[in-house]
């Protein structure tokens, strides 16, 4: 469960005076999730969701709210902030950070589609075409240089196989720095359960805190690990060919990103592969939830290289 801040009603009912949504009808913190406390609020002027944050800054927290706000005014399905009555999306409760946004309706989904990997493709293509005019801008805080760091911390805890993929994969990736690839807002988390859905329709993409700017291909590469890797770590071409229809009918790849596509793939594995890692051997303090099993990611980077070309050799 992820509520580390507990909020008593009358908290509540304080800080929605600074809105104009009308009085509390009930709350209801949310299990899901990782990184911050979030709740389901019903006032009497709809529902929403809470989120306290725990882990970013304030001085953090605009990029994200504005970037939700920006996305959902051009038809990302997504959960707009709402303001205050002075105007400001971000507040504070509890000695956090604190938001509200719209309640989405549907569902994240354990195995999709085609329908629906076609619906997360294109809604990808659509935020990839829209995303380059954000006027904001963040580094990725899950670049090579935080892979190098947090490989220092955990390679001393794996076992020699792990090692030696691990240090292989970061000299493989240290040929591909700095490529000239198209870039923009990324969402950089898009895993299944960070997308809804009523059937086959999206509903909406959540959490949007690890937004970045940086390279478009890297996102389609995060998504497609997650929704279409198989338990032997190898891709499902059907879901995989059923996104990128979908992405194509917004953004077609450049001949330089379907060419890098392969190495991409294997960089986002090592991304969360490493996170996963990290998690594990080094738990947040305070941290009552689910560690997300690192081993599926080394072997999704396993399947990555036995079937994937190598551009360069290791
Ligand atoms: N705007 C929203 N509408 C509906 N449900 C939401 C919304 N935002 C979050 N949730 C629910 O809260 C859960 C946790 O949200 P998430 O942003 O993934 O948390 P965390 O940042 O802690 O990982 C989601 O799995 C979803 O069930
Ligand atoms: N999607 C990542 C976890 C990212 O953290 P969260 O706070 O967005 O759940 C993974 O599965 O490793």
């Amino acid at each position: 469960m992820s509520v580390y801040t507990l909020i008593e009603r009358h908290q509540l009912e304080d800080f929605l005076c600074h809105y104009d949504l009308g009085t509390l009808v009930t709350y209801q913190g949310i299990n899901a999730g990782i990184e911050n406390t979030n709740y389901f609020v019903t006032t009497t002027a709809g529902e929403f969701v809470l989120t306290l944050f725990e882990q970013h800054s304030h001085e953090e927290l605009p990029y994200f709210l504005e970037l939700m706000a920006y996305l959902a005014e051009h038809n990302i399905p997504s959960a707009h902030p709402l303001a205050d009555k002075a105007g400001h999306y971000l507040r504070q409760l509890n000695g956090k950070p604190a938001a509200l946004v719209q309640r989405l309706s549907g569902k994240d989904v354990e195995v999709p589609n085609l329908a629906q990997c076609h619906a997360i493709g294109y809604t990808l293509g659509h935020l990839h075409v829209i995303s380059p005019d954000f006027p904001h801008h963040r580094p990725n805080g899950r670049g090579s240089d935080w892979w190098k760091v947090t490989a220092e911390r955990v390679l001393p805890l794996m076992a020699a196989d792990d090692v030696a993929l691990l240090q292989a994969e970061l000299r493989f990736q240290a040929n591909y720095k700095n490529l000239d690839l198209p870039r923009g807002v990324i969402h950089a988390d898009l895993f299944r359960d960070n997308a809804l859905f009523n059937g086959d329709k999206l509903s909406g993409i959540i959490d949007f805190y690890y937004a970045c700017n940086d390279v478009l291909l890297y996102d389609i590469a995060v998504l497609i690990n997650d929704w279409c890797s198989l338990p032997n770590g190898h891709l499902d071409n059907k879901r995989v060919d059923a996104i990128f229809e979908g992405y194509y009918e917004n953004r077609t790849l450049t001949p330089l990103e379907n060419e890098i596509w392969p190495v991409m793939l294997r960089a986002a594995a090592l991304r969360f592969w490493l996170s996963r890692l990290q998690d594990f051997h080094f738990p947040r303090p305070g941290e009552i939830t689910h560690i997300k099993n690192p081993d599926v990611f080394r072997n999704i980077l396993q399947g990555l290289m036995r079937t994937l070309p190598h551009i360069l050799s290791n």
